[in-house]
C-alpha cells in the first residue's frame, strides 16, 4: 500500500466513493448519448429539410421580403439547435474524460466554525444526481486553489465574496483507472513526490500532456496570477513554464468563461513543430485550443508579398556555420544585435521624428508610361499637411486626394485614341455590361432616353477604368509611399542615420550598410531587419493592432529582442502578457529580451509587471540536471528533482565511422531496452541531414526540418535550434567535440540540447569533447573511449 498512514478501511471508503460517482457518470453519459443523438438526427434533418420549408421566389420584389425572413427563421433555429448540440457534445466529451479518472485530489476543509467538507478535485466538476453537492471540483475552482497552495493546517483561499478561513485536516492524492484506485497517499507540504516521481518516470509521448493532478505551489503561482499586466517567468530548463502556460490559459478560459473565448487568447510557439506538440494539452482539459503561431508567421503575412524574408532558422545556421574572421561575419553578428536592440527603436524613432519636418520618399503615380502626380508633387503635398498631423494621417490624407487626381484623371483619358481601339476590341459580354451600367445610370437620373454619344462616353469610362483598376488599388494600399526606400535611405545616407540615432552606432555600421542595402536591392530582407522594417512600415502606415486578443503566451520567450516585444505590446493594445523564457537558453545571435530586465519592465510599466522564477527541473534525472547545470551561468541555483537515472556518458570517438558504428549501436540498444522517443541532436541542419543519411539503411529514422509539422514516437534526427521546447526519452548528441562547440555563442545551444533529455543521455564527440563538458565536474559523467577497431569488426 502506498502512503504511510493510510489504513485499509479508509482504501476501502475510498473505493467505494469511486464506483460511486463512476455509477453517476455513467448514468449522465447514458443521458447525454441520447440528447446528442436525438439533437444530432434533429439537425441533420433539418440540413435535409433547410430548403424544403422555405418558399422560395425571387420574382417579386415582397417575395423576396417573405423568404428571407422565412430563412432568416429557419436558420436561427437551426443555429440553436446546433448550439445545443454543440453543448451537449461538450458535456459527453467532459463526462468521458471524467470517467477515464473522476478525480486526483482531496482536501478536508473546515471553515471555520463549521464541520469540515470533503473536497474532491478533477478536471471538470460533476454534481450529483439532484444537483445539490460538488462530487467533484473543477481544479480551477476557488477552493481548490486550497490543494495547490496550502498545507494541512490554518489556510484560506478567496472567492468572488471575500476569503473563506479555516482549517486543512487532509490533503490526500490518488490515481484512478478504469474505477480502480492505483495510488493513494497523503501529502503534506509538497505536493505528492511520489506521484511526481510516477508521473514523470514514464516515457515521453510525442505530445505534451496536462499536469493539473501534481501542479507545484510556484507553478500554481503563474497559473493563477492575475495581478500584473505582464507576467515573466524565468525558468530553468524543464521547469515546466510551458506546462504552466497553458494550464494558466485552461484556468482562465473557467475563471473567465463568460467573456473570454479560446481564440482571444493567442500562443507565439518557437515553431510550427511545437504548435503540434502542445496542441493536445488543453483539449485534455476540456477546453478549445488558444490561437497559436510563430513570429516568423506573423512576418510573412505581414510583409511576405514584399521580400523574400530570412526566417530565424536561416539566420541561425548562418551564425553557427560562420567563424569570426570570414569575410562579413563579424559585421553581420554585430548587425543582428544592433538591429534587435533598444537602440535601434530609438533611432527609429528619431528617424520618424525627423520625417515628420523633411525627408518622406514617395513613389510617382503613373499610367502607361504618363506622369499623373510626380513624387515631389506629392511630396509638397505631405508637407503642406499641418506638422501636427501625425505621418500616418498625412498619408491617409494623401490617399483621399490622389484618388481624386486619378478620378479626375480618368475622365481626361476617355478621349485618348488608346481608348477608341480598346473599344473596337469589346465583344458582345462587354456591350451588355455597359448596356445595363446605362440603364441604371438613367434610372438614376430619371432620363428614359439614350443615345449613341452616351452609350459611347459609357464604353469609353468603362475601358480605361478597368485598366486603372489595379492603379486605384495600389493608391488605396499606400504604395505610393515608398517605405523599401525609406528603410534603405538609413544605410544609404550616413547623415540621416547619425541624426536619427544621435550618433551611436555600431563599429562596423559600413560594412552593415553595404550589406543591408544589398539585401534590399534582391528583394530579400533579413531576419534581423524584418521587424525595424514592419515598424517602421506601421509608423508611416498606420499601426494594425489587434483589440480582440486579450492574453498573449510567448514561449521561449528568451528568444525575442526587445524590438520583437516592443512590437507585440503594440499589436495587442488590449491584451495581457505572460512570457516564458530560460536565459541559458537563448540561442539566438540577438539580444534577449530576458537579459534586459529593464528594458522589459519598461514595456508597462513597474507596477504592471510580476516577475516569477522557476529554479526546480521537473523533466531530467538528477544525474542529467546535475551534468547540464553545471555548464551555465547561475546553474547552481537549478534543483533537480529527486528523481534517478544513469549518469551521462561522453563518448569519444577517434574517427567518424566509429562514431557511426557505436551511434548505430546504441540506437539498437535503446530500441531494446524501451526507449520509445529518442533523438540525435545535431547542431545543424547540414549535419542532421548527413547523420540521417548515414544511419538511414539500419534505422526507422525520421529528419527534422524547419517545416515539420509534427512530431511522433520514434527516432528523430533534429538539429539543436528545433528541439526547443520538446523533450526525448533519450538524446544523443551527435559531435560534441571541441570543434562544434566551442564558442561562448554555442554554449547556451549545447545546454538546450542536452537539457530535451528525460531519462538518458549519451553525449558523442569526435575527437577532443567542448569545453563546456570539461567543465563538469568528472564524477558526474562517465567518459567512454570507442574503439576504432568496432568499426572494422
Ligand atoms: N508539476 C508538474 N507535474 C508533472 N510534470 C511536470 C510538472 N511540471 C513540469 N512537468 C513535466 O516536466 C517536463 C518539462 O516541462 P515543460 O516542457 O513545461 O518545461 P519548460 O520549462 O517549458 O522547459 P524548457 O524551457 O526546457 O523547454 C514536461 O514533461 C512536464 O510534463
Amino acid at each position: 500500500m502506498n502512503g504511510l498512514d493510510m489504513t485499509e478501511q479508509s482504501w476501502k471508503d475510498e473505493q467505494n466513493r469511486v464506483n460511486h460517482v463512476v455509477e453517476v457518470i455513467d448514468k449522465r453519459i447514458k443521458g447525454l448519448e441520447r440528447e446528442v443523438g436525438s439533437v444530432r438526427t434533429d439537425v441533420v434533418e433539418m440540413r435535409r429539410d433547410f430548403w424544403d420549408d422555405v418558399t422560395i421566389n425571387f420574382s417579386e420584389a415582397d417575395d423576396v421580403g417573405e423568404t428571407s425572413t422565412s430563412l432568416r427563421q429557419q436558420s436561427e433555429v437551426l443555429s440553436e439547435r446546433e448550439r445545443s448540440h454543440k453543448h451537449s457534445f461538450a458535456a459527453l466529451s467532459k463526462m468521458k474524460r471524467l470517467r477515464q479518472s473522476p478525480y486526483f485530489g482531496r482536501i478536508d476543509f473546515a471553515e471555520t466554525g463549521e464541520p469540515a467538507e470533503q473536497i474532491y478535485l478533477g478536471i471538470a466538476s460533476l454534481l450529483d444526481q439532484d444537483d445539490q453537492t460538488f462530487l467533484v471540483y473543477d481544479w480551477r475552482a476557488p477552493i481548490s486553489n486550497l490543494y495547490y497552495d496550502s498545507t494541512p493546517g490554518p489556510a484560506s483561499y478567496k472567492t468572488p465574496v471575500g476569503e473563506i478561513a479555516g482549517e486543512m485536516l487532509l490533503k490526500r492524492q490518488f490515481v484512478i483507472r478504469d474505477s480502480q484506485i492505483k495510488l493513494m497517499f497523503d501529502t503534506g507540504v509538497t505536493i505528492g513526490d511520489e506521484l511526481l516521481q510516477e508521473v514523470l518516470g514514464r516515457s515521453s509521448d510525442a505530445q505534451m500532456k496536462s499536469i493539473v493532478a501534481t501542479i507545484q505551489r510556484e507553478q500554481n503561482r503563474i497559473i493563477r496570477n492575475e495581478r500584473s499586466r505582464m507576467l515573466i517567468v524565468q525558468g530553468a530548463a524543464g521547469s515546466g513554464k510551458t506546462s504552466a502556460a497553458l494550464q494558466r490559459v485552461a484556468y482562465l478560459l473557467y475563471k473567465y468563461r463568460e467573456h473570454l473565448q479560446a481564440d482571444q487568447v493567442i500562443l507565439f510557439s518557437p515553431n510550427p513543430m511545437f504548435n503540434s506538440y502542445v496542441s493536445t494539452v488543453l483539449p485534455e482539459l476540456g477546453e478549445e485550443n488558444m490561437q497559436q503561431t510563430t513570429f516568423q508567421e506573423y512576418l510573412e503575412h505581414r510583409i511576405g508579398r514584399e521580400f523574400q524574408l530570412e526566417d530565424p532558422f536561416v539566420q541561425m545556421e548562418y551564425v553557427l556555420s560562420g567563424e569570426s574572421g570570414q569575410p562579413g561575419y563579424d559585421a553581420r553578428i554585430e548587425a543582428i544585435r544592433y538591429k534587435s536592440s533598444s537602440l535601434y527603436i530609438q533611432a527609429m524613432n528619431g528617424y520618424r521624428n525627423m520625417l515628420l519636418a523633411e525627408g518622406m520618399l514617395f513613389r510617382p503615380l503613373r499610367f502607361q508610361g504618363k506622369e499623373i502626380v510626380g513624387r515631389e508633387e506629392i511630396s509638397k503635398r505631405f508637407y503642406a499637411y499641418d506638422s501636427s498631423i501625425t505621418l500616418a494621417n498625412r498619408c491617409d490624407l494623401l490617399r483621399e486626394w490622389l484618388l481624386k487626381e486619378l478620378a479626375d484623371f480618368s475622365k481626361r483619358e476617355v478621349n485618348e485614341p488608346w481608348v477608341e481601339e480598346q473599344m473596337q476590341l469589346l465583344d458582345s459580354e462587354d456591350y451588355q455590361i455597359a448596356y445595363q451600367r446605362m440603364r441604371r445610370q438613367n434610372r438614376k437620373k430619371n432620363r428614359t432616353f439614350t443615345d449613341y454619344e452616351d452609350e459611347k462616353l459609357i464604353l469609353a469610362r468603362m475601358v480605361v477604368s478597368d485598366r486603372l483598376k489595379p492603379l486605384r488599388k495600389w493608391v488605396k494600399a499606400l504604395r505610393f509611399v515608398d517605405i523599401k526606400g525609406l528603410y534603405a535611405q538609413l544605410f544609404a545616407n550616413k547623415s540621416i542615420m547619425l541624426q536619427a540615432s544621435g550618433g551611436d552606432l555600431p563599429a562596423s555600421w559600413d560594412e552593415i550598410c553595404r550589406f543591408t542595402l544589398d539585401n534590399l536591392e534582391k528583394g530579400e530582407l533579413a531576419y534581423e531587419d524584418a521587424t525595424p522594417y514592419l515598424y517602421l512600415r506601421e509608423q508611416l502606415l498606420g499601426f494594425r493592432s489587434n483589440g480582440n486578443i486579450r492574453h498573449v503566451f510567448i514561449d521561449e520567450a528568451q528568444d525575442y529582442s526587445p524590438f520583437q516585444l516592443f512590437f507585440l505590446k503594440r499589436l495587442f493594445p488590449r491584451a495581457r502578457m505572460t512570457a516564458l523564457g530560460d536565459l541559458n537558453q537563448a540561442i539566438y545571435a540577438h539580444g534577449s529580451i530576458l537579459q534586459q530586465t529593464s528594458t522589459l519592465s519598461q514595456l508597462y510599466g513597474q507596477e504592471e509587471t510580476e516577475q516569477i522564477t522557476l529554479t526546480q527541473s521537473y523533466r531530467s534525472t538528477r544525474q542529467i540536471v546535475d551534468f547540464t547545470r553545471q555548464m551555465v551561468e547561475g546553474g547552481e541555483r537549478i534543483v533537480p528533482f529527486n528523481r534517478d537515472g544513469e549518469l551521462p556518458e561522453i563518448r569519444i570517438a577517434g574517427e567518424q565511422a566509429a562514431l557511426n558504428a557505436a551511434l548505430s549501436a546504441d540506437l539498437d540498444q535503446l530500441k531494446a531496452e524501451g526507449y520509445e522517443t529518442i533523438a540525435i541532436i545535431c547542431k545543424t541542419a547540414e549535419e542532421s541531414r548527413l547523420t540521417y543519411e548515414t544511419l538511414k539503411k539500419d534505422h526507422e529514422l525520421k529528419l527534422i526540418k524547419k517545416t515539420t509539422l509534427s512530431f511522433e514516437k520514434g527516432i528523430h534526427v533534429i538539429p539543436a535550434y528545433l528541439a526547443k521546447g520538446v523533450e526525448f526519452d533519450a538524446v544523443l548528441i551527435y559531435d560534441a567535440s571541441e570543434e562544434r562547440y566551442r564558442r561562448e555563442s554555442e554554449r547556451k545551444l549545447f545546454y538546450t540540447a542536452c537539457t530535451r533529455a528525460m531519462h538518458l543521455l549519451h553525449v558523442y564527440s569526435l575527437g577532443e569533447p567542448s569545453p563546456f563538458i570539461k567543465a563538469v565536474k568528472p564524477e558526474d559523467y562517465r567518459t567512454v573511449e570507442l574503439e576504432t577497431s568496432r568499426v572494422n569488426g
